[in-house]
């Protein structure tokens, strides 16, 4: 912009310097990457479940601060492909890792390096350019001697793999602990710059998304093996209720739960109907919270067959 500009090396920073820029989250199902986003962010944006690759979409958290705003990707977890569904969402992640400034590899303190984490740093060694932080998440979860042990194993997957890490830092997401220093060491590896989005501004992803995937969250709750991964909810409707005093707002949801066998459908709604309706209201709760308006939620299950195998259909459903 012209010879007038200044610039100030990033080893001595300036009062008035200010960075904006992306930080992705990445490690196996589970590591605990929604939950540090949620943390940082400081309001619930992305999903969280005991089920792993519930994440599904690309949320992002943005966390403003004088001197910086960080805009937090959050990706689905990197794994072996075995439907089309699976391919696709491997790619989302990779297409994000070469677009973000920063990646934070998440690995729980509580789980010894395996297989799939070295499946990732391979693939994390091969984006040459983009500094890469290795995050311990659950430290709450082990004492200190294992959290040393597990410093020291990163540290070593790095140098087998023939890079260093720009850092490495311990977090706990659910205790609160370290999570600010995590941003502190985020933010300097921002490229200087104006805020990219204005503040308050929590999440740039569609509200229906949103809303859908608090459904499906709710949705897979105590429901295990396989189930997970056929579930997909889709809103097709959100309206405020005509005829409403302002001061009583209603927003009518109408949501569709798709699963993909008939026989699935008995372990959504339950008998009687009550386990759709304890989903219902679990969602409802978590949808006001997120909207901040009394919400009237329409659910309906759906046999979408075959879903994950079908183009046509995951393109219906939004992948
Ligand atoms: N004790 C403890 N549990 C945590 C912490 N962070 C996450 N968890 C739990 O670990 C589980 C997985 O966390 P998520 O944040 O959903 O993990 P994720 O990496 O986003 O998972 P995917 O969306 O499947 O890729 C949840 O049950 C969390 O409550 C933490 O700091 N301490």
């Amino acid at each position: 912009m012209g010879a007038m500009s200044v610039r100030t090396p990033s080893s001595e920073p300036s009062e008035a310097t200010h960075r904006a820029g992306f930080a992705c989250f990445v490690g196996r199902p589970n590591a605990g990457k929604s939950t540090l986003t949620n943390a940082l962010v400081g309001k619930k944006v992305a999903i969280t479940a005991d089920q792993p690759q519930t994440t599904r979409h690309t949320v992002r958290g943005i966390v403003h601060r004088p001197d910086a705003q960080l805009i937090l990707v959050d990706t689905p977890g990197l794994h072996k492909p075995r439907t089309l569904l699976g391919e696709r969402l491997n790619d989302v992640v990779r297409t994000t890792w070469a677009e973000v400034d920063v990646i934070g590899f998440c690995l729980p303190a509580n789980e010894k390096l395996g297989p799939g984490d070295r499946f990732i740093a391979k693939e994390l060694a091969s984006i040459k350019k983009t500094p890469k932080i290795a995050i311990v998440t659950k430290t709450d979860l082990v004492d200190s001697k294992a959290l040393a042990e597990q410093l020291i194993a990163i540290d070593q997957l790095g140098k087998e793999l023939g890079f260093e890490w720009a850092e490495i830092v311990p977090v706990s997401a659910v205790r609160d602990k370290q999570v600010d220093l995590l941003a502190d060491l985020l933010v300097p590896l921002l490229p200087e710059g104006p805020a990219l989005y204005p503040d308050g501004e929590l999440t740039d992803e569609p509200e229906q998304v949103m809303v859908a995937e608090l459904i499906r969250e709710a949705a897979l709750e105590g429901v295990r093996d396989e189930l997970p991964h056929s579930i997909a909810v889709v809103v097709e409707e959100m309206l405020p209720r005509e005829d409403r005093p302002a001061d009583r707002p209603l927003l009518d949801i109408h949501a569709f739960v798709y699963i993909e066998r008939p026989s699935q459908k008995g372990i959504i709604i339950g008998p009687k109907g009550k386990r759709l309706k304890e989903v219902g209201i679990k969602s409802r709760k978590q949808i006001e919270a997120l909207l901040g308006t009394p919400v009237f939620l329409d659910l309906h299950v759906k046999v979408a067959k075959d879903w994950q195998r079908d183009p046509r259909q995951l393109r219906k459903l939004g992948f």
